[in-house]
């Protein structure tokens, strides 16, 4: 699995963008697949309004509440909509319940009341297959970056596509693009002890986005890195962004928030609010 992806061609950042966007645009993300030209007909018949995946955020939470079964209350009547392609900073203090509200994104947490409809699924009411369908289109980042130790950075990045079946040839089409985009073709032999940490960060930015998702959640993804490294990360994220992927990231970081120009939605004690559109 490793060989195929030891000795790329050096490719430009404009190339490697490119790159990942063609899979995009071959229609692996059901998601940022442009319609031909055609399809705007002058045909007076053609009536029939758009689909609802055409005009519907990406992200929708309506009246939503999370109390823990220890009576932790964790979010409070949070209402927040996420068109598709954008890109959005949580921030709050610690505690605030950023990472619940993610979790409830990823169905690892279920909404005490309110609903929660993600590419136009209803998270309540997805069980078994069709949570494991929805979670294949949503691609994670961690803290910590959770990567598999005695795997190398091509397996870690590359299992998420074995277990979903993908065969040798596809997974090595995707993984190229992939370990380039985020700057790692030449480390794509080594094991996650032997990077540091900001090169870990991109192998995990790397296993949430091969799969060429349509939604990213970053829980924290700079909160062990230093400054260089952190605003590394978020460049990743805006480049990901940019070809088609709607991303949300939690941050404690101010300095990171203050020199973005995204739309910013602050969490405290479990309250949303709106600190720049
Ligand atoms: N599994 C759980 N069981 C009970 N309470 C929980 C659980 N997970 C989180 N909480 C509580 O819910 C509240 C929100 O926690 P959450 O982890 O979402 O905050 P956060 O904003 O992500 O914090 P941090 O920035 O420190 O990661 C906290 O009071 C926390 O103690």
């Amino acid at each position: 699995m490793t060989s195929a992806v030891t000795s790329p061609k050096a490719r430009s950042p404009r190339s490697q963008t490119a790159s990942v966007r063609r899979a995009h645009r071959r229609g692996q993300t059901g998601q940022v697949v442009t319609p031909p030209a055609h399809a705007a007909s002058t045909d007076t018949q053609q009536t029939s309004p758009p689909p609802a995946s055409a005009v519907s955020p990406l992200v929708s939470l309506t009246g939503v509440t999370k109390t823990y079964d220890n009576g932790s209350q964790a979010l409070r009547n949070i209402n927040l909509q996420v068109k598709r392609g954008d890109f959005l900073f949580v921030t709050g203090p610690s505690g605030a319940g950023k990472s619940t509200l993610l979790k409830l994104l990823y169905g690892q947490e279920r909404a005490t009341a309110g609903d929660i409809m993600v590419d136009d699924q209803n998270l309540a009411k997805l069980r078994g297959n069709r949570l494991a369908m929805l979670r294949r289109r949503i691609g994670i980042v961690f803290q910590d970056y959770k990567l598999i130790p005695r795997r190398t950075v091509a397996e870690n990045v590359s299992f998420v596509l074995w277990a979903q079946g993908y065969n040798r040839r596809e997974i090595n089409r995707r993984l190229r693009p992939t370990l380039r985009m985020v700057g790692l073709q030449h480390k794509s032999s080594s094991f996650p002890d032997q990077l540091s940490g900001g090169e870990q960060q991109r192998v995990s930015i790397a296993r949430a986005v091969v799969g060429t998702p349509p939604l990213l959640l970053a829980d924290e993804p700079t909160g062990n890195l230093d400054g260089d490294n952190s605003r590394q990360v978020i460049k990743i994220l805006e480049k990901l962004n940019s070809i088609g992927i709607t991303v949300i990231v939690t941050t404690h970081d101010e300095q990171l928030v203050r020199t973005s120009s995204h739309p910013v939605v602050q969490i405290k004690d479990g309250r949303l609010t709106y600190v720049r559109h």
